[in-house]
């Protein structure tokens, strides 16, 4: 029996999409009732030069079409170059098809939601069509794909993998075996030209034995469920990282590490103390500076995210946090069903389905979006719970497309720039009338395939940042349901509605990696694998707004793997350009340290 496990939004969407002049007198008018103003953000019209490292990729990739792999320190710009790239191969790429439009033959892919986002794509597992990747029991991998993904095989000419630490190696086989039985291309990867992109000091792939084990006894999975996620706070071994797969060796001709780190720009000091922390090194001075930020007593705080080792301790932070907040609560329970209820296989299932038993909420809540909802809305999104709306308030997308789609010229096209939400007159969602609401006002998300039940139920309305139009936004959160299948008969053995949402005053280190924070807090207490303790401190751009808890440098640790392959294969790309970057040429000369320190291991 096979199974596999995927997630599908309910019909009943969330957004309207309607021509560019609609949207924005609807939106004008609707701001003012709210009182909300989206905020620009300045930085957007703000170009970027780039170095001279920077350009020396740029020519490697675009014009001599090499393959690489891309690497530096946290903050050293490897996304914003990624980006630059993915603009750039696809100019070079660009074709029109039949109907006058055009295709790009890149595919632009990431091990995570949140890191395909920031770069314009999608997970591998979705862009490469490998969610129906099976790994039987004899450890043979089939290759089942349907006509568009091979079609997207046959015709793409670059491929990109971002975060490509937290792969595994015998993922990165699989894609290239796969490439070259799809294209009957018999050489690495293909003949595709091949980026990746990462950091493996940061963190590293984690082994699946847990889901594993349900392979075993279901005999296949096939499956969406993304490993990381669902190990993410389990001790359990590290498994082979890519660059120990069969075709790194002849398939990536140059491993290239950016040497400028940008986002500490500011405090020299600590770029230095984190060079050594991804090497697993405390020397006296990073030890000072971190007793200098570490606070002796702990308090929760509602305004500085914190991240964690553990989920479990994520979740006692956060639930501290909501208890001291005022005003109703409001809980949402998921509603589940399926013959694997009350099986000892549940337990993992519903964990892999990263939807939340139960989500208390408050207005004010920070929370963060679990699930890809959209273009815009994707799972790593955080932002503030602002209200809450009931179904009737606002139309679906399907009878506005129906009411209005034809007079209003609508075009999907346009989604994602011009989505808002509306009531059933115009205006924006309209806040929940909480005055008879008493603490733990519980809704589920029961019989939600029923019209009726989706309109009168209860939905948080959630404001987040939109770094693509650099403007706050609204968008009413629905629920979504996860299934998991076997797919021969086709049989749904377990599945689960619950909105994709999650706590976020804290959070786990995993779901912080690639991410930038003004402020932070790090409580050391838990930290239980290598790489943790740089990722969650290189989030921060200085140590002005950084508060440690529990410091304790034996958490510090990297992996020996790492180094040894860093000295062996990667080259530091200022020493290939000839030029030293402004802060470790005339500040800290970081580039020497780390040599000498690496010579020390
Ligand atoms: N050439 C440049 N000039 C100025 N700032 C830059 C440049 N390149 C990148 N930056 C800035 O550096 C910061 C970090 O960049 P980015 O997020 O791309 O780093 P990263 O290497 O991907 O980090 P991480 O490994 O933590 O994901 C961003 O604020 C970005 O705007």
């Amino acid at each position: 029996m096979n199974i596999y496990t995927k997630y599908t939004p309910k019909k009943f969407l969330s957004t309207y999409h309607l021509n560019r002049e609609i949207a924005k007198n609807l939106h004008n008018l609707n701001t003012q009732q709210l009182n909300f103003s989206p905020k620009v953000n300045k930085e957007k019209h703000t170009e970027l030069k780039f170095n001279k490292e920077q350009q020396y990729v740029i020519d490697l990739v675009v014009n001599k079409q090499e393959s690489i792999f891309l690497t530096g320190a946290a903050g050293t710009g490897k996304t914003v170059l990624l980006r630059e790239l993915i603009e750039r191969l696809k100019q070079k790429h660009g074709v029109k098809n039949n109907s006058n439009k055009y295709e790009y033959n890149v595919l632009v892919t990431a091990t995570t939601g949140l890191a395909a986002y920031h770069i314009g794509g999608q997970t591998y597992h979705s862009a490469l069509g490998l969610m129906d990747l099976n790994k039987n029991n004899t450890g043979r991998q089939k290759i089942k794909l349907n006509a568009a993904k091979s079609n997207a095989w046959k015709q793409c000419k670059v491929l990109i993998i971002d975060e490509v630490s937290m792969m595994e190696a015998s993922t990165l086989d699989f894609i290239d075996k796969t490439a070259k039985e799809m294209r009957k291309n018999y050489s690495p990867f293909g003949g595709i030209q091949v980026i990746l992109c990462g950091d493996f000091f940061q963190l590293p792939p984690v082994d699946n034995k847990i889901l594993e084990g349900i392979i075993k006894k279901y005999d296949e999975l096939e499956g969406a469920i993304d490993p990381t996620l669902v190990n993410e706070n389990k001790e359990l071994p590290i498994c082979e990282y890519a660059f120990k797969s069969k075709v790194w060796s002849h398939g990536i001709k140059h491993c290239l590490s950016l040497s400028t780190v940008f986002r500490q720009l500011d405090d020299p000091e600590f770029v230095k103390c984190l060079n050594e922390l991804r090497l697993g090194i405390v020397s006296p001075t990073t030890e000072a500076l971190m007793k200098r930020v570490e606070s002796k007593s702990y308090v929760a705080s509602s305004d500085v995210i914190t991240l964690f080792g553990t989920r479990r301790e994520t979740s006692v932070h956060n639930s501290r946090i909501l208890k001291t907040m005022k005003g109703p609560m409001v809980v949402f329970e998921a509603c589940h069903g399926g013959k694997l209820k009350d099986t000892e296989d549940y337990e993992i299932i519903n964990k892999a389905s990263m939807l939340a038993d139960s989500i208390p909420l408050k207005i004010g809540s920070k929370v963060m979006i679990t699930k890809n909802v959209d273009h815009t809305l994707y799972n790593g999104t955080t932002g503030t719970i602002v209200g809450f709306t009931k179904g009737v308030t606002f139309h679906t997308k399907n009878e506005i497309l129906g009411k209005m789609g034809s007079q209003a010229g609508v075009n999907a096209e346009l989604i994602d720039m011009e989505t808002i939400e509306y009531d059933a007159s115009g205006k924006h969602v309209v806040q929940f009338d909480l005055s008879d609401v008493t603490d733990n006002f519980v809704k589920k998300f029961e019989n939600f395939n029923d019209n009726t039940e989706q309109k009168e139920h209860l939905y948080p309305v959630f404001e987040y940042y939109n770094s693509k139009l650099c403007e706050l936004r609204r968008r009413v959160i629905m629920p979504v349901t996860v299934s998991t299948s076997t797919s021969i008969g086709n049989t749904v053995i377990h599945w689960k509605t619950q909105l994709p949402l999650i706590s976020a005053w804290g959070l786990t280190i995993h779901k912080s990696q690639g991410q930038t924070y003004d402020s932070l807090k790090c409580d050391f207490s838990r930290f239980f694998t290598v790489g943790q303790a740089y990722v969650a401190l290189s989030r921060v751009k200085s140590t002005k707004n950084l508060v440690v808890v529990n410091w304790n440098p034996e958490k510090v640790v990297c992996d020996e793997q790492v180094i040894e392959f860093h000295k062996k294969h990667v080259k530091d790309l200022d020493l290939l350009v000839g030029t030293k970057s402004s802060i470790t040429a005339n500040e800290c000369n970081l580039q020497k340290e780390k040599e000498q320190l690496l010579d020390k291991i």
